[in-house]
């Protein structure tokens, strides 16, 4: 019974603790930030080792983390609207080969990518290599910076 007393409070303790460690985790890094990854975000049987070193370079190039996802995301800025559908355009034919999808958003001047894996659960190098893809096409295709990619401007505006 006193077993028992003791349990219950040193689990809840564990739970909060463990809630704390996750949440302090950056869910969006800045740029050149935190390149902690959680072993936990990590899909089952991937070489953890290989995938954070991998995921350390992918942060210093603007890819963030969600820890609560998971996932990756970046976003990248064109001059036009046909190089955002050129970039996506490019994803999803390599998504047929690798059997792999992201997650895109499509604005006027920009393209969001999200990348996770389903089975197991976590960032794979599946992720990584899609990611890396990316950045190369997006490098070909040429990106800009935010302030200078291609604007809708709304009635009225200036
Ligand atoms: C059944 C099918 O092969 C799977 O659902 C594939 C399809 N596309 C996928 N896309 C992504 N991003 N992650 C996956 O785990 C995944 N799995």
């Amino acid at each position: 019974m006193a077993g028992r007393r003791l349990a219950w409070p040193l689990r809840i303790k564990k739970t909060v603790a463990q809630n704390v460690q996750r949440s302090a985790l950056p869910i969006m890094n800045a740029p050149g930030g935190n390149s902690v990854i959680h072993d936990s975000i990590i899909s089952k049987g991937e070489d953890t080792r290989k995938i954070k070193e991998a995921m350390s370079v992918l942060l210093e190039k603007d890819w963030f983390v969600d820890v609560d996802e998971p996932e990756i995301k970046k976003t990248y800025h064109f001059k036009t609207y046909t190089k955002v559908a050129d970039l996506h355009n490019l994803i999803a034919v390599r998504c047929k080969s690798e059997n792999h999808h992201p997650t895109m958003i499509t604005k006027y001047g920009s393209l969001t990518v999200h990348w996770t894996t389903h089975h197991p659960r976590g960032l794979s190098n599946k992720d990584v290599r899609m990611a890396q893809y990316c950045d190369e096409q997006a490098a070909s295709i040429g990106t800009v910076k935010s302030d200078d990619a291609v604007k809708c401007k709304p009635e009225g505006s200036t």
